[in-house]
């Protein structure tokens, strides 16, 4: 048992009526469905990346260092966030259900901070080769530059920048002109570590969906799962298009004139 869980059930009580449902749509068999997907794309492979999806009070999710596509219903961890905010250690997680012989994912700070900061329904986290690389070409360009130089990436006048809302509390998605800003924070040696910077980065753009982490990934969330997976599979197509656009010397933010039709 790791030593931050806090079961409410002993293990021959261990609320199994949380994660076992026939409904295709319950979050224990979404999580480990949306996995098998993300793995396809190379998300999530070698035990890297995964999601949490958060229904009410409730938050599921994945064991850590287990071969996310091949995870079970039966897998998956519950916690309560009401249980958790009562907590006297806020380190302390509050778990109604743990599944034996495992310890929660290490990604689990990180998606509560979306959960409690941006009142999320589901955040993704992936380990996309497009997410490192672009981190790594955005490392190139801030060396010996200013402090914020390397630290966001930028793009406009591409279509798919529709997918993104404008931003939380704020209705609507960003036009073809907009430009989409996702900051990029600094990996660390243990990703919870990561939660800190994670939590700044959201303070300091707070309509961001996303936060990339250099040499790492890309955390992504969303109101809900639909729009968690819309969002993070709208930024995989960006963030490989962008480094496509760099090999061809093609730049990221461009000038262009919204134009009018004129219509016969
Ligand atoms: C390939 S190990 C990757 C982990 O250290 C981490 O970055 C990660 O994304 C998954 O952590 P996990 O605890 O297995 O859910
Ligand atoms: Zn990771």
């Amino acid at each position: 048992m790791c030593p931050t869980c806090l079961p409410s059930a002993t293990s021959t009580e261990n609320n199994d009526h949380l994660v076992l449902s026939s409904d295709p749509n319950h979050p224990a068999n979404l999580i480990p469905a949306l996995c098998a997907k993300f793995w396809t794309l190379g998300w999530v492979t070698g035990t890297g990346g995964g999601a949490s999806i958060r229904s009410d009070d409730l938050v599921y999710l994945a064991p850590s260092g287990v071969q996310k596509e091949l995870m079970k219903p039966q897998d998956i961890y519950v916690l309560s966030l009401a249980a958790q905010s009562q907590s006297l250690d806020k380190r302390q997680r509050v778990y109604l259900r743990s599944p034996a012989n495992f310890k929660p994912s290490q990604c689990t700070p990180l998606f509560l901070a979306a959960f409690t900061k941006r009142n999320a329904g589901c955040c993704i986290h992936t380990h996309s080769h497009w997410a490192v690389l672009v981190t790594l070409i955005l490392e190139r360009e801030g060396k010996g530059e200013g402090e914020e130089k390397g630290k966001v990436f930028e793009i406009n006048n591409i279509e798919q920048i529709k997918g993104f809302g404008r931003g939380h509390g704020k209705t609507g998605n960003l036009g073809y002109h907009d430009t989409l800003r996702i900051p990029v924070i600094e990996n660390t040696a243990h990703e919870e570590d990561l939660t800190e910077f994670l939590e700044e980065a959201m303070d300091k753009y707070p309509d961001t969906y996303a936060v990339l982490v250099r040499r790492h990934g890309v955390y992504v969330w969303g109101e809900n799962v639909h729009k968690a997976k819309t969002m993070c599979e709208s930024l995989d197509y960006l963030f490989q298009l962008a480094v496509e656009m760099k090999q061809l010397g093609l730049p990221w933010i461009t000038d262009i004139e919204p134009t009018v039709p004129t219509r016969k």
